[in-house]
């Protein structure tokens, strides 16, 4: 059962320490094992919704893997997007067209591909989002930086858009803020969830 606290901020925090402590003691079996399943079910999204490009992100050994998800989209002609972090808590884009990897500000996995123009990611056929946990309602709580919420929430036309999660991750209701930008779906290994 995962903590609750009358205050969404430090709700939040306690339960991101939570979530982060999992992903981290989660075995590399298990984890391994999800992989495959997970790649199936980003490649049928990506088919279902007819995606020609896609945003996604290049996830750490914690995360659920969409590195073979995204060498599939490379082999398939499916245009990749990538986030790098800036210094000022917004996100830039960059093309996934080597398998160079930098890191950024935060020491996150990066392309060292070129930054494309702001508005491309506005233009791509969906997109998928880093989470820590989603709620029964579409409600996403992030990492704590704000970088999704600032992208989404300044989208004039949002694609669809859908986090990436494992399977115990979707939880009945998670704290929020005004400001927290809910998600159409989840993509788990288990599944797809539409909100
Ligand atoms: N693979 C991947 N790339 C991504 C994200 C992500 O979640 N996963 N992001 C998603 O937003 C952005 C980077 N956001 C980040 C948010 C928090 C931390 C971080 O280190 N947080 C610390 C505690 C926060 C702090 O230092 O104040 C931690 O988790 O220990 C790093 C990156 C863009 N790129
Ligand atoms: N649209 C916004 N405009 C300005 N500040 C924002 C916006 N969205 C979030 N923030 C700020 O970013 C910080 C982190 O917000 P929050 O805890 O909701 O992050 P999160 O959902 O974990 O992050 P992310 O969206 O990067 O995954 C907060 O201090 C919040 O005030």
């Amino acid at each position: 059962m995962l903590c609750m606290s009358s205050d969404p901020v430090s709700a939040k925090r306690a339960l991101r320490a939570e979530l982060r402590e999992r992903r981290r003691i989660r075995p590399a079996p298990e984890r391994e094992a999800s992989t495959a399943s997970l790649t199936t079910q980003l490649i049928a999204l990506t088919q279902a919704l007819g995606a020609r490009t896609v945003a996604c992100y290049l996830s750490t050994p914690d995360e659920p893997d969409t590195r073979p998800f995204l060498a599939w989209a490379r082999t398939n002609g499916v245009d990749v997007l990538l986030p790098v972090s800036r210094d000022d808590g917004l996100l830039d884009w960059a093309a996934y067209d080597s398998d160079d990897e930098g890191e950024d500000v935060l020491g996150m996995p990066v392309p060292i591909g070129g930054i494309v123009p702001p508005i491309m990611v506005g233009e791509v056929g969906l997109m998928l989002v880093p989470a820590a946990a989603c709620d029964e309602g579409g409600m996403r709580m992030g990492w704590g930086r704000g970088y999704f919420d600032k992208t989404l929430g300044s989208m004039d036309n949002r694609p669809p858009v859908f986090a990436v999660l494992f399977d115990d991750e979707i939880v009945d209701a998670l704290p929020h803020e005004p400001h927290d930008q809910p998600v159409d779906g989840v993509v788990t290994p288990g599944g797809i969830r539409r909100f």
